[in-house]
């Protein structure tokens, strides 16, 4: 079986009556809402914060009923997916372009959970390139910047075209390879005006489930 059909499958287990989900982006947390989708059919009530267009298509072919975040006090879980864990339970986010939806909808929930197969898992954070979303306004000086720092980056095109995000911003990857000091890195772009937001995910996620061989691991924070 798929490990991130596990991975997925298992993370639906964790929902209860009445609570409100936040549903991440990507193809591991497709397989939590298609469980989802059958949890209701049998009964299930809950309401689902999405974290990106393509979710939003994904929960309404499936029936699952969707909440604005503003109209909600706080999420009760999060299930999302991800590109890279490490041993602290930090990660990088944003290979699918949600990253700051998925970043507002993660710090108001009372528990995040991450749904990743066995390649996601890494002794350290950025073989991945590190996304950061930023304003198209200043995205040349941005890039400029981030070169002058030595942080390899790349303007994310798709199709040609200039990627755009659901919040009408540019995607700039960063091709770091060993990112020695995430917390340093994440002050760093936190501060560099015209970065929306950036996939670095610190301290956020409480429990990773991880399919592995057919079967499942679960590491808590
Ligand atoms: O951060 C994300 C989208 O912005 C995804 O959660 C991440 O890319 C993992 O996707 P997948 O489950 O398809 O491997």
């Amino acid at each position: 079986m798929d490990d991130k059909k596990i991975a997925g499958e298992r993370a639906a287990e964790l929902i209860r009556d009445g609570m409100i989900v936040g549903l991440g982006t990507g193809s591991t947390v497709y397989y939590t809402m298609k469980r989802i989708s059958q949890m209701l059919e049998n009964g299930l009530k809950i309401k689902a914060v999405s974290t990106s267009s393509s979710t939003t298509t994904i929960a309404q072919k499936l029936g699952i009923p969707l909440v604005d975040l503003n109209d909600v006090g706080k999420i009760d879980i999060t299930i999302d997916g991800a590109d890279e864990v490490d041993s602290s339970l930090n990660g990088i986010k944003g290979g699918g372009g949600a990253l700051l939806y998925e970043k507002l909808v993660a710090i108001s929930s009372e528990k995040v959970i991450w749904v990743v197969d066995s390649s996601k898992i890494v002794n350290q954070l950025g073989e991945f390139p590190l996304p950061v979303e930023v304003i198209p306004f200043a995205y040349n000086h941005i890039l400029t910047k981030f070169k002058d720092m030595n942080l390899n980056p790349r303007l994310r095109i798709n199709n040609g075209d200039f990627f755009i995000t659901d919040s009408q911003h540019y995607i700039i990857d960063l091709y770091i390879n060993k990112i020695e000091y995430p917390y340093e890195l994440e002050k760093t772009l936190n501060s560099i005006p015209g970065v929306v937001e950036h996939g670095l995910f610190i301290n956020i996620v409480d429990t990773v489930i991880i399919g592995k061989d057919n079967s499942l691991e679960i590491v808590n924070r």
